[in-house]
């Protein structure tokens, strides 16, 4: 069963079109990803599900009910849905027992409740601190326990990990994952971060400009993106003029199969391929390549390569020559043609 499904939603600010017409689907249980850069309007979607503003066009469901459409606004605290702000969103003079209550109604207010959603998500010790006296990652557990505490059918999430840095960043959103999927809750968590996305997502939408430009599992959004812009949004992406005959694609670095390819390109393209997929070879298996600089990684150097005009990126292990200065640079896996 779907838990939220938007329909051609829109939604201006000022006379400024926000929303485009988005169409938007979660089923039940599911984590969804509103992956898209900073501007596109994944807050005001967000807002515009949990009520928090009104729609100026189409239809928002929550378990097959419309909630919002033509002259119809069901108010937040109707529609179970819990919300995670962004950073910051703890009240500063409520200590974590007080945070966690707050959404709770009065005869739901117990120690024991409170008690057992902190334990949920294995802050218990801190019942008794202010905000202040917490760490970042402990303050956005506490911000999840307050969402998860009235027993919501759908957790909104808005860039929850922002203020982290990576590592725990990393760690807590593993560890908020797992706690949305032991609650059993459906949820939708923005991010403009594709490893976040991939990494928590059953679904993950894109969303550019105002729009959902490709909703998909993960690995279908990053190997078969259905457009130049989805594929930047969704990691790095490098584009290659190619020839397409048949099912392959000939490009300056040689033949690559084409994996999809968007409708109406034939001929001249271009196609996308990851950096992952640009890899040292053996001599006589890809192309001769001069080397122009290398950046080092740690457990990596990146070599920036020549190919007569064109470069782009290389990804060479740790220990590769220092004296080198030409490489064998050959293509993996399938590519993605767009029109050139
Ligand atoms: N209440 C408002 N009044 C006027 N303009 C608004 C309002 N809320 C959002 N906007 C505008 O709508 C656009 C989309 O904003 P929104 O916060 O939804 O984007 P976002 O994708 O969540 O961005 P970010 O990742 O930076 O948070 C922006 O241009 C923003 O300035």
């Amino acid at each position: 069963m779907t838990s939220v499904r938007v329909r051609e939603a829109k939604k201006a600010f000022n006379g400024q079109s926000v929303l485009r017409g988005v169409d938007f689907a979660v089923r039940d249980g599911e984590i969804a990803a509103l992956l898209g850069p900073s501007g596109c309007g994944k807050t005001t979607l967000l807002r515009l599900i949990a009520g928090f503003e009104r729609l100026d066009g189409g239809a928002i469901e929550i378990h097959g009910r419309e909630v919002a459409g033509e002259g119809l606004h069901v108010p937040p605290e109707r529609r179970r849905i819990g919300y995670v702000p962004q950073e910051g969103a703890l009240f500063p003079h409520l200590t974590v027992l007080g945070n966690v209550g707050f959404g709770l109604a009065r005869r739901e207010r117990t120690r024991e409740r409170i008690g057992e959603v902190l334990a949920l998500v294995g802050v218990q010790e801190l019942a008794e601190r202010y905000p202040h006296e917490l760490s970042g990652g402990q303050q956005q557990r506490v911000a999840l326990a307050r969402a998860l505490a009235p027993r919501p059918e759908i957790v909104l999430l808005d860039e929850p990990f922002n203020g982290l840095d990576l590592d725990l960043r990393r760690a807590v959103s593993a560890e908020v994952v797992a706690t949305l999927r032991r609650s059993g809750a459906s949820a939708i968590l923005v991010t403009h971060d594709p490893e976040e996305a991939f990494a928590s997502a059953d679904t993950v939408a894109v969303m550019n400009q105002g729009a959902i430009a490709q909703q998909g599992d993960p690995r279908s959004v990053y190997l078969q993106p259905a457009s130049a812009e989805v594929a930047r949004i969704t990691g790095a992406a490098v584009f290659l003029d190619a020839t397409i005959r048949g099912a392959v694609a000939e490009t300056a670095l040689g033949s690559m199969p084409l994996g999809a390819a968007s409708p109406g390109v034939n001929g001249f393209a271009r196609v996308c391929v990851r950096p992952e997929q640009i890899v040292l070879g053996a001599p006589g298996s890809g192309c001769a390549a001069k080397i122009l600089a290398r950046s080092f990684r740690g457990d990596h150097t990146v070599l920036t390569v020549a190919i007569g005009e064109f470069r782009l990126p290389v990804r060479a292990p740790t220990s590769f020559a220092a004296d080198a200065s030409v490489v064998e640079v050959a293509l993996e896996g399938s590519c993605v043609a767009f029109p050139r």
